[in-house]
């Protein structure tokens, strides 16, 4: 293991060359962004053990989104008046029990679904099961296997595997940008992210659904890393089913519940592998027999989350008004800034972005592997660094993470990330950076 290194204290006083000039390109940029004054519609105050009172900046919106104003009242309102006082009137004068079609329909837009497509419910992860297992059922009877993105989260790989066991077929991880040529009549169907959490690379929904369509297989995308950070266009590419969280770009709170995606002409076909009460067609003839209820409601299972449920929806209030194509305008632009600015701070050779520059293939988030040179290796390939570099932001107010083994990653939320957010994470990155023991200049630079 390499020892940990020690930083020198902030001291605020040095100024890397050109800082001034970004700080004014930064104030400009944030003068003409349409979306600046979302960002009041957040809470985004200082934690109270920051050391200097200023708020952090916030750059892992694509972990966990920063809680929205009106959660918190909201929630004390259904605490209080609908469970407190109503208490079971509440399933139906409060509109508990339909929560889950009613908030898939607000997320519906952001992800390009027309109402009824979409469910609100469960994790990821039993979604996904859900989704799979749903998936294979509606597959062609010769199928053998299931093609999962080589580079996936790994919870996604873990639930394939098992449905895989659960239906006789196999799991074959492919690279995103191979499943084109690698799906076969044999293929039931793929699994794959829309954006990769490791690097942020945006995968191509629109051809990857149209290779599996032609090869007569299903597409089932996880949408985590995208949804609210660009548009999907679920319904326009035909996608067949797609599941995602809703605490990272959605703001949704922690373990907020998550959603399913079934393409309107499948739904009917669609048996569900957890046929729950709640997706019974008549949920309270208590019938020992299941019938599955018409369209989404089939996705739903057993009783809803509501507190986290309405928690979700009212931190959904935060996109009144706002389209997911200006939203995309300005997270390609805070990440080429932020590009920028870490190209102009940080000494040569210490960083190496893994987020593609083509805006075609970036999702919303910055991923920067840590140059090897800065420190030796844990003898797996991993540089411990990184995560101590990570460490230190996070102490000097800049709140990214890290993921083994080299990656510090930022992510960009639009509706609450300036670009002088933007210029400060960089300019700390490059104070943090430039403590390190000398990297060898020459090597590649930051941006790639
Ligand atoms: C791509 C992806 N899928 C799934 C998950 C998580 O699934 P769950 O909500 O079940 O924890 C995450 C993040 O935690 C993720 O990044
Ligand atoms: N879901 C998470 C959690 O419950 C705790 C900590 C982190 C997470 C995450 O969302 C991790 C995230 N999916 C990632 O991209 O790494």
């Amino acid at each position: 293991m390499s020892e940990t290194p020690e930083f020198p204290e902030a001291t605020g006083r040095t100024e890397p060359a050109g800082a001034r000039e970004q700080a004014v390109r930064a104030a400009e940029l944030d003068a003409a962004d349409p979306l600046a004054a979302v960002r009041d519609r957040f809470v985004l105050d200082p934690a109270p053990d920051h050391a200097s009172g200023d708020a952090d900046v916030y750059l892992d919106g694509n972990s966990l989104g920063a809680l929205p104003r009106g959660v918190a009242d909201r929630i004390a309102d259904v605490i209080t008046r609908e469970w407190g006082q109503l208490r079971i009137r509440s399933w139906n004068e409060s509109g508990w029990w339909t929560a889950p079609e009613r908030i898939g329909d607000k997320i519906a837009p952001l992800i390009g679904a027309g109402p009824g497509r979409v469910v609100v419910g469960d994790s990821t992860s039993v979604n996904l099961f859900k989704a799979l297992i749903g998936g294979v059922r509606m597959a062609g009877k010769g199928c053998t296997e299931i093609l999962v993105d080589a580079t996936t989260f790994p919870t996604d790989g873990y639930i394939a595997r098992s449905v895989a066991r659960m239906t006789g077929l196999a799991v074959r991880p492919v690279e995103p940008a191979r499943i084109a040529d690698e799906v076969t009549e044999r293929t039931a169907l793929a699994l794959v992210n829309h954006v990769d959490y490791r690097t942020g690379r945006l995968n191509d929904l629109p051809g990857i659904t149209h290779a599996l369509h032609s090869a007569g297989a299903l597409a089932v995308w996880d949408l985590c890393h995208s949804a609210g950070a660009l548009p999907v266009g679920l319904d326009a590419h035909h996608v067949d089913l797609a599941v995602g969280c809703t605490y990272k770009y959605l703001n949704g709170g922690p373990g907020s519940p998550a959603y399913l995606y079934i393409r309107e002409s499948l739904q009917e076909r669609f048996e569900s592998p957890l046929p729950g009460w709640n997706s019974h067609a008549d949920p309270f003839a208590m019938d020992p027999t299941y019938a599955p209820a018409d369209g989404i409601l089939r996705g739903r299972v057993g009783t809803p989350d509501i507190l986290s449920l309405l928690a979700l929806e009212a931190a959904l209030e935060a996109w009144d008004g706002v389209s997911i194509e200006e939203v995309r305008t300005k997270s390609l632009a805070l990440t080429d800034f932020f590009l920028e600015c870490v190209a102009a701070y940080v000494p040569p050779g210490s960083v190496r972005s893994l987020t593609p520059s083509d805006h075609q293939w970036r999702g919303s988030q910055v991923s920067l592997a840590c140059s090897p040179k800065l420190s030796a290796t844990d003898g797996q390939g991993g540089t411990p660094l990184a995560g101590e570099v990570m460490d230190e932001l996070i102490r000097r107010g800049v709140v990214g993470d890290f993921r083994y083994p080299d990656v510090l990653r930022f992510g960009f939320t639009p509706l609450y990330t300036s670009f002088a957010d933007a210029e400060r994470a960089a300019r700390v990155l490059g104070e943090v950076l430039g403590a390190l023991p000398e990297v060898e200049s020459g090597a590649s630079g930051a941006a790639g």
